[in-house]
């Protein structure tokens, strides 16, 4: 999407909000029976000042000679309608809906799991919403991330999902950052809200989540999602263990996936992300019964159909960011890169030995036609090739190439002075494999730069972008 068609989708959708917004001050003006002219000039440019008068308004007039219970400006008579049916409940009431009305969750990333919770966290009444998301609406995103939608592919996440949510409730203020979360400016943020809800789908952006949660003392609702499975549970709440103290190491380079990677079925970031909203209203309306989920697990698989929840470690006595000794007091001091890219980075690659080739160099070289000392592979998972495939490359996933000796090696791709050319999806598998190979003796090899989609996107049109 263009600049200019990414500001006209932006001005179409407050044109729309306006229209709802008058027509909604028209006849609240009209129930009252206030003319149109006793609100002044001002006024009419702040729309949410105009209508809390009117609420306010509305609410004297229609005030009764004796006293009510009403004591929430905020919580007049459309709001409480509208949360009506969960304020029935015994566990929430008038007490919890105000708990929610002024509370501020802060989500990380309107993705898969952000997008659903952040569509429900609005829609059970939550005071004020922080979404943070530096990336762009993309075609492969809407099949889960159900917030955004069609005209907002290239639009800001952040934003989308604020233009979604003030159309679905617009008595929720939400607050958005179009940027990435950093060290340097994670704390401040965190500051300004009463619950962290981690939606992100990178270990570097989890542990500076909960280093950054535990030091603003904020509870932190987290889930994941791959495949057919995800995961949630609650950290930093009531004493409970941190991040950190579950996952004191990274875990392994490319046992660490993405959605991109390794795929999603669309409903199961859904679930975690209405699990992560349920986790977050228990502990809002501070239920004193409810068992929040800290130390605890629920592992949901979709393809099995179970739900398991069990207990997991407590906080760590030797935690560095919770612990005894914590050494974390600031996140902006602490290095994220080292510690992520010396265990965890999946695709850091950062000294290599194979060579680079581009798809250029790649078909010019073809056309001169390649000797028989040359073996092409794709390291695609065996999924992805499926989709889309260029059958000249034999498909032997990283995964398995990863598990095989030397021998093995020798059987599948023969003479080590071949040429091995590589591809994968983006160029990041491929330099892993790429450096692989080369440390187990074949020195010819060729990482193919862009993968399949830089393939797609400059030589071939009708090549799916996945
Ligand atoms: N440090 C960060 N700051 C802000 N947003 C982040 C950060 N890290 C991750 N995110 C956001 O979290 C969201 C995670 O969503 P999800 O796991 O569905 O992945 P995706 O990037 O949207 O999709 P895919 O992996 O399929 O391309 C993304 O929108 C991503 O931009
Ligand atoms: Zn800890």
């Amino acid at each position: 999407m263009s600049q200019v068609e990414e500001q006209k989708a932006v001005l179409v959708q407050k044109i729309e909000k306006l229209e709802d917004r008058i027509k909604y001050l028209e006849a609240l003006l009209e129930k009252n029976q206030i003319p149109f002219s006793k609100i002044n000039q001002e006024q009419q440019s702040n729309q949410v000042e105009v209508e809390s008068k009117l609420e306010q308004q509305q609410e004297k007039d229609q005030k009764g000679p004796l006293h009510t219970n009403l004591d929430d400006p905020l919580l007049t008579k459309d709001t409480i309608e509208r949360y009506s049916r969960q304020m029935l409940l015994p566990e929430i009431k008038y007490k919890g809906q105000k708990l929610l009305q002024n509370s501020k969750v802060l989500i990380i990333g309107a993705g898969g799991i952000g997008a659903p919770a952040a569509y429900y966290i609005s829609g059970m009444g939550v005071g004020t919403i922080g979404i943070i998301d530096h990336d762009n609406v993309e075609e492969s995103n809407l099949h889960r991330q159900i917030i955004h939608n069609v005209e907002r592919i290239g639009m800001n996440k952040a934003l989308s999902a604020k233009l979604t949510i003030e159309r679905f409730n617009h008595r929720v203020k939400v607050n958005t950052y179009q940027f990435q979360l950093t060290p340097e400016n994670a704390q401040d943020i965190f500051s300004q809200y009463d619950i962290i809800l981690d939606a992100s789908d990178n270990p570097k952006t989890r542990y500076l989540v909960s280093d950054a949660s535990v030091l603003a003392k904020k509870p932190l609702v987290s889930g994941s999602a791959i495949g057919w499975e995800g995961q949630l549970t609650v950290f930093n709440y009531k004493n409970g263990p941190c991040y950190r103290c579950l996952y004191p190491e990274c875990p392994k380079a490319g046992s660490v996936k993405s959605c991109g990677e390794a795929g999603v079925v669309g409903m199961i970031p859904g679930i975690i992300g209405l699990l992560e909203a349920v986790e977050c209203m228990k502990i809002l309306i501070e239920a004193p019964q409810a068992k929040v989920l800290s130390q605890r697990m629920i592992i949901f698989d979709g393809y099995e159909g179970t739900f398991k929840a069990f207990r997991i470690r407590g906080p760590q006595k030797n935690c560095i960011s919770c612990g005894e000794n914590k050494t974390i007091k600031f996140v902006k001091d602490y290095d994220y890169d080292n510690f992520v890219g010396a265990s965890c980075q999946a695709f850091t690659v950062k000294e290599h030995n194979f060579k680079n080739i581009t798809w250029k160099e790649f078909v010019q070289e073809k056309e001169k036609g390649f000797s028989d000392q040359a073996e092409f592979i794709d390291v695609r998972p065996e999924s992805q090739y499926d989709i889309v495939n260029i059958p000249l490359f034999k498909n032997i996933p990283y995964q398995d190439l990863q598990d095989l000796d030397e021998n093995a090696l020798s059987n599948l791709l023969g003479d080590k002075n071949k040429k091995i050319f590589i591809m994968c999806r983006r160029g990041n598998m491929s330099r892993l494999a790429g450096n692989d190979l080369f440390k187990k003796g074949y020195k010819d090899v060729y990482n193919v730069v862009g993968g399949i989609n830089e393939y797609g996107r400059d030589f071939d049109q009708s090549v799916p972008f996945i």
